[in-house]
């Protein structure tokens, strides 16, 4: 092993991924490469043995990465065990490989093999393109019924979705993508996943859903309220309009209320504040439990389910606007909305919103984005606002 490690140091991470997914797309492996918020190591999870997992069960599986679809997220949790686990870390402005903490013989060998070009040519073509004219008109017409229903007192808040095709120039480099989106987001969770079953992903999230610290603490947050990011501001000074500020704290009372369900009174909240993630700044407030403290080992996974989806990325009530989703929405989520995130690695779980994410194809890229639709929304903007989304990966290609 040591020898392999020693090896590895020339190895950067665009040769990885390259391999990695060339080998993985190959024989049917699932993978995952994540670099968290604020990090400077980047992951690479790699196993044939990826399958469904119970999510009752989080705290006892191994090591690994999950990955859930917004739609029945828990009959359809898809782990990935990290039976190949290495990590980059960033010197000099290069991620090259650090440290492989469990090997997979035939895989970690194929890691230094000739570089080759990455398989995009194996991925499928989308089953059909939605031209960009009735991409707007639909969702216009979809914010439409649900400021209606909002109106008609069925809902508070409802997100409606949309998903955009845009053609991969013929230079795209997965890798290369990843790297910008790395440097461009210092406060996301960069991550790429491929599984035989979903496809290739990528994606910069900025939103937690549930990360568990060395089974000591717990930590959410509530996101929300978008506007584009200027740049000669200071966080402090943002200014946010009565709707967003209004539709941020539906979502903090949203957890406010899962956690009132079982019990847990003790909590440190924080914000709302402006974060930044890429092109946009977002309202957050953060909030943190001592698990210890309240003795509630099992609070992650007892808070995942109760957790999603969020306000954030479904609606207010949570069961009538899923259900509304499911009836109206033009396109289906996949894992767009879904979760996903390393679990029990060095003791940690962290387990993130999908977010600013694309499914890539052979010579396309699918990005999704939704907003928050209240009242006071006006379709044309929630409009703006999802292709501001959907340029905070666009601008990378
Ligand atoms: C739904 C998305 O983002 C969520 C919705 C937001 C909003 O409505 O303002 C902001 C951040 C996220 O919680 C998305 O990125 O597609």
């Amino acid at each position: 092993m040591e020898q392999k490690a020693e090896l590895g140091k020339d190895l950067e991470i665009d040769r990885i991924i390259h391999l990695s997914l060339n080998y993985c797309i190959e024989n049917n492996y699932g993978l995952a490469v994540y670099r968290l918020p604020a990090s400077k190591t980047i992951h690479l999870i790699a196993s044939k043995h990826h399958q469904i997992a119970d999510h009752n069960n989080l705290n006892q599986l191994k090591p690994g990465y999950i990955s859930a679809p917004f739609y029945d997220a828990f009959d359809n949790l898809k782990y990935i065990p990290a039976d190949l686990h290495l990590t980059c870390e960033l010197k000099n402005d290069k991620f090259t490989l650090n440290n492989i903490i469990s090997g997979e013989e035939e895989l970690e060998g194929y890691l230094f093999d000739e570089p080759k070009k990455v398989l995009l040519e194996e991925l499928p073509s989308p089953s059909t393109l939605i031209s960009q004219e009735k991409d707007k008109t639909q969702y216009i017409e979809y914010v439409n019924q649900c400021i209606e229903e909002i109106k008609d007192g069925r809902f508070k808040k409802v997100v409606p979705s949309r998903a955009k095709y845009t053609s991969l120039p013929d230079n795209f480099d997965i890798a290369d993508l990843y790297c910008r989106l790395e440097s461009s987001f210092p406060n996301g969770m960069i991550n790429l996943i491929y599984l035989p079953t979903e496809g290739l992903w990528i994606g910069a999230t900025p939103e937690t859903l549930i990360e568990v610290d060395n089974r000591e603490t717990f930590k959410t947050m509530s996101l929300a309220g978008t506007q584009k990011a200027q740049e000669d501001i200071e966080l402090k000074n943002v200014l946010w309009r009565t709707k967003e500020i209004e539709e941020q704290a539906l979502v903090s009372r949203y957890i406010i209320n899962c956690l009132k369900k079982i019990r847990v009174r003790e909590f440190e909240e924080e914000g709302p504040k402006t974060i930044r993630s890429g092109n946009l700044f977002h309202l957050m407030t953060g909030f943190k439990i001592d698990m210890e403290k309240i003795n509630f080992p099992e609070l992650g996974q007892v808070m995942l389910e109760l957790l999603h989806p969020t306000s954030a990325v479904c609606g207010m009530p949570k069961d009538e606007t899923e259900q509304f989703i499911l009836d109206h929405e033009p396109i289906n989520r996949k894992l767009f909305a879904g979760f996903m995130g390393p679990v029990n690695i060095d003791g940690n779980t962290n387990i993130f919103v999908n977010l600013r994410c694309a499914k890539i194809y052979k010579k396309h890229i699918l990005t999704y984005a939704g907003a928050g639709v209240t009242i006071d929304s006006d379709p044309e903007k929630e409009f703006e606002e999802t292709e501001l989304k959907c340029q905070s990966i666009l601008r990378h290609l």
